[in-house]
């Protein structure tokens, strides 16, 4: 069984509820159809029963959940949730009110904070920024991380490196140019996402333009540092770095390029020193290798808000609301 497949036999098992706040596109009704079809996640709709009734034309949505903000009776709450949370950077009460019911991503992030929804997916038709900013806000960091980031699983046909063409890019979506630090959490973070999704040993290289030393750069001071750090702060990680891209995923070039090391070439996480790398590199391999591209997929956050790239299909947003789901059964 292929990746996707096996997440939705992971989601099917215990359904969570995803919100979809994106109900002016039509490929949010596609693949809520689909999802609901495949009984993988209870959904709920945000927008007003006319217009969801319009824009799912021609689907069975009969069993997901439209949640009007502007009758729900659930609306006032969160309004006083939001001034209570974001009180201290001058949020007043008519503030909240006109945002929620004004931006239904904010409404969804709300809904997942009170408990009504236990993950968001959005970003068909919004910038990431705009997806991501309200859950940072609101949701904030899980206990125990430093940062929230954001990775792709990527998987890759008729391939045979990593896990069987199945990796992880990170950071491909979110943080844009982090630090060595940043660079060292993101890397452990990514090793936890890959286990638990892919279930098998997340081997990790991070990425740069020189190979153990091969070129120098104040670009490589970084990662070299990124990696010393990850190492000692992960040790139960198999970790290591700098590599370019060939000696982190081809046995052979790893082997030259690395002789002996034990994670040359074997790599199936891969992390990208910046976000121009990452986003360039994951669009690079989707559209050119013809892979599967999930994301972006956030980590490090207390509960589980996805993004998508404005290019995704129906289908990538299917995979993506099967992986929140699975997200949510271990938060
Ligand atoms: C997501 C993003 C918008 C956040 O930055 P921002 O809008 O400038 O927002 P701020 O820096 O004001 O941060 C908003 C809140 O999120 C928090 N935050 C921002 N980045 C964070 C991170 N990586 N982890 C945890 N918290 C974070 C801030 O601490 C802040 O909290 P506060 O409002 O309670 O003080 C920004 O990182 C970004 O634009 N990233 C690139 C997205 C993108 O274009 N990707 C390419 C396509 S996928
Ligand atoms: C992830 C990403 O690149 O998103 P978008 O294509 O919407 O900018």
């Amino acid at each position: 069984m292929g990746f996707i497949d096996e997440i939705k036999v992971r989601a099917k098992s215990n359904r969570q509820t995803i919100v979809l706040p994106e109900t002016e596109d039509r490929r949010t009704y596609e693949a809520a159809a689909e999802i609901l079809n495949e009984d993988i996640a209870n959904l709920i709709l945000v927008g007003k029963k006319e217009d969801i009734e319009k824009g799912g034309e021609g689907l069975d949505l009969s069993k997901a959940t439209i949640i009007d903000p502007a009758t729900s009776e659930k609306t006032s709450s969160y309004i006083e949730l939001l001034v209570e949370l974001r009180k201290s950077k001058g949020m007043t009460a008519e503030q909240a009110e006109a945002l929620l019911l004004k931006d239904y991503l904010y409404y969804g992030v709300m809904m997942v904070k009170a408990g009504d929804a236990d993950g968001m997916v959005a970003g068909a038709c919004h910038s990431t920024a705009d997806v991501l900013r309200p859950s940072l806000q609101i949701l904030k960091t899980k206990p125990g991380t430093k940062l929230v980031s954001s990775f792709f699983v990527m998987v890759v046909p008729d391939c045979e490196y990593g896990a069987d063409g199945t990796f992880v890019f990170s950071d491909a979506g979110l943080c844009q140019n982090p630090t060595a630090e940043e660079l060292a959490a993101i890397a452990g973070s990514s090793a936890a996402s890959f286990e638990q999704l892919v279930g098998k040993e997340p081997v990790v290289a991070l990425l740069s333009h020189s190979t153990m030393g091969s070129a120098k750069h104040a670009d490589v001071d970084k990662v070299v540092e990124a990696t010393k750090i990850a190492k000692e702060t992960y040790p139960n990680f198999k970790i290591d770095g700098e590599f370019q891209t060939d000696a982190a995923i081809v046995p052979s070039v790893g082997q030259s390029k690395a002789p002996g090391n034990e994670i040359a070439g074997k790599a199936n996480v891969l992390i990208f020193p910046d976000l121009d790398a990452g986003n360039i590199g994951y669009k690079l391999v989707q559209r050119l290798a013809k892979a599967e591209a999930y994301g972006p997929v956030t980590q490090g956050i207390s509960k589980p808000v996805n993004d998508l790239s404005r290019g995704c299909s129906a289908e990538d947003i299917v995979g993506v609301i099967a992986i929140t789901a699975v997200q949510a059964q271990n938060m």
